[in-house]
């Protein structure tokens, strides 16, 4: 037999991880998952990939539950405790032993202590830069002076009610592009490339305006960068960090940056030398809508950048600066909106359309007709079926099976709200979203066929009041959790619903059945290659 560099490499790889694995500073805390006991060299790495590949499982196996009878029989408690593996319903943390470092999952009830947790020993920036890489892809300055998060508070969500018409525009144009103006007949559309189009187009819109969110090459870039990010991140989570900027620089990343930095520099040129000219708002804060041609945020963003970074002069720093912060707003529209309006329109195709598509489409109508076919805040929050309809989306299918995750930075680690162990540092602790999601005392079956989705479960009703989309409670995390709940949910959720009352205003679709979505580690995303058949309506 041939010996090639691979038979020798891979091995040694195996051997080299799975020594790291077995000698690595155990944790006093019950492991979740395959094959974790540190046996002999080489069993730890199967253990790994198979939680890799079954994350979902896993997580549902540490979370899940005896019955409550059963669990107050103090004997079924213990043998549940030692045999059944329930621990978050039990009040207890968990750890799922992974490649890079301990994964710890808080049961539900610490979720309160955890909120309150000070970001000096649990911390989002350690998360998120070990998860996307943002300090590589994007440049450091992007979580060192986050001020895209304050833009998104005082500017964006604020200045929702005047720019919902330009919204209300790129949904049209983009439908056109996809379905043709004036083709009535059903067309098979890609359902995820469809959503990511239309999201990059929304944060196009709203950033650097119309003529250039229409422009076909910026449309195509932007979608490539979105992608790129997220295969450039999930690689350079595995590398040492002296070969993360070769990788980067050898990848198409920059030049794609490069292009979309040569087509952004004019507006961005435009929006600040009309700041230096102007003596108005320093604080950085816009209260009203832009006038002129670009319609865009861009001067709102130009002036809070310049606000928050008194260094930032040169011309070209800023032109640098801003693309770099359009693009990682640019990737925020990629991510959850992307697979929610995916996800809802799969869930609108697959489920009995006599029970949500038929009464979503007439609430939708009598809305928009009651205000003159004008999409505003107050008529949005009109639609109750249409929220409710998205949010038992987002509750059954998150984007991740866990939210919220911290990464401790404290040197002396982090004690568990209940004292039953100190976390070491570089650990990151997260909070079993899917499974507290998925959890029947939370979310009962449907009455009548028993089905998990629900849709209209959130509106109110005589007894209870109305659970909006927006809202964030221990068991709806979809928009995380304490200090860094998503500051983009407002505006978010009245995008999403007017995404879904125009495609369902306008179009007509086939019903489909929903195949399984695609999971790797803690992703969870419909199929790239799932197609919808929909048309144009006649009365459009
Ligand atoms: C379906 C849509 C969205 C969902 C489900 C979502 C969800 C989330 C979640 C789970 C977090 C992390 C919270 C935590 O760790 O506790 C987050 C953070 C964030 N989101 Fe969203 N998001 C959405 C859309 C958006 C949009 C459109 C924007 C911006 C324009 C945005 C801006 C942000 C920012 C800036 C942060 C970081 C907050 C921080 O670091 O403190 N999000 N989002």
């Amino acid at each position: 037999m041939m010996l090639n560099e691979y038979s020798v490499v891979l091995p040694v790889v195996i051997l080299c991880v799975s020594l790291y694995l077995a000698f690595r500073k155990q944790l006093s805390l019950p492991v979740v998952g395959r094959l974790t006991s540190p046996g002999l060299f080489g069993f730890w790495f199967p253990g790994v990939v198979a939680n890799i590949l079954n994350t979902r499982e896993v997580l549902e196996k540490g979370y899940r539950k005896v019955c409550l009878w059963l669990r107050d029989k103090i004997c079924v408690r213990i043998c549940a405790y030692w045999f059944v593996l329930q621990y978050s319903l039990n009040d207890k943390a968990f750890f799922i032993p992974q490649l890079e470092a301990n994964n710890i999952l808080i049961p539900p009830a610490w979720i309160k202590a955890y909120k309150r947790a000070p970001t000096s020993d649990l911390n989002l920036d350690g998360a998120i830069e070990d998860n996307l890489q943002i300090k590589y892809l994007l440049g450091p300055q992007i979580r060192q002076n986050s001020y895209h998060i304050e833009w998104t508070r005082d500017s964006l969500t604020p200045l929702m009610p005047s720019i919902l018409d330009w919204l209300h525009e790129e949904i049209t144009d983009c439908l056109d592009q996809v379905l043709g103006k004036d083709n009535h007949d059903f067309q098979k559309v890609k359902i995820f490339p469809f959503s990511l189009s239309l999201n990059c187009r929304i944060a196009a819109r709203i950033v650097v305006g119309k003529p250039l969110c229409r422009d076909v090459k910026f449309q195509y870039l932007c979608e490539q960068h979105s992608q790129l990010l997220v295969v450039l991140s999930m690689i350079l989570k595995f590398l040492p960090d002296w070969c993360k900027p070769l990788v980067v620089r050898m990848s198409p990343l920059r030049g794609v940056q490069r292009q979309i930095i040569d087509l952004v520099r004019p507006l961005v040129l435009e929006s600040y030398r009309k700041l230096k000219q102007s003596d108005r708002d320093p604080k950085g804060t816009a209260t009203e809508p832009p006038e002129g041609e670009q319609q865009s945020l861009m001067d709102s963003l130009v002036r809070t950048a310049v606000s928050r970074t008194p260094n930032l002069t040169a011309e070209e720093n800023i032109v640098h600066e801003i693309t770099m912060r359009f693009l990682s707003i640019l990737f925020l529209f990629s991510g959850s909106p992307t697979l929610t309006v995916a996800n809802m329109v799969l869930d609108l195709v697959s489920e009995p359309r006599e029970l949500y598509s038929d009464a979503l489409r007439s609430e939708i109508a009598s809305v928009i007709e009651k205000y003159g076919g004008r999409w505003t805040l107050e008529n949005l929050k009109e639609l109750d079926l249409t929220d409710s309809f998205i949010k038992e989306s987002m509750r059954l299918r998150p984007a991740a099976f866990t939210i919220a995750g911290r990464k401790v930075i404290n040197p002396k680690g982090y004690t568990l709200p209940d004292n039953s162990a100190t976390v070491p540092f570089g650990s990151y602790l997260t909070l079993p979203m899917y499974a507290i999601h998925h959890d029947q005392n939370h979310y009962p079956p449907r009455t009548g066929d028993g089905s998990d989705f629900d849709g209209f479960r959130f509106k109110g009703t005589e007894d209870n009041e109305a659970v909006p989309l927006v809202g964030s409670s221990e068991t709806f995390l979809s928009w995380g959790a304490g200090r860094h709940i998503c500051p983009g949910r407002f505006a978010s959720a009245a995008i999403l619903k007017m995404c879904l009352a125009e495609l369902i205003r306008k179009c007509d679709f086939k019903p489909r059945n929903r195949i399984s979505d695609v999971t790797f580690a803690n992703i969870y995303v419909p199929s790239k290659t799932l197609t919808v058949e929909m048309r144009r309506l006649n009365s459009e």
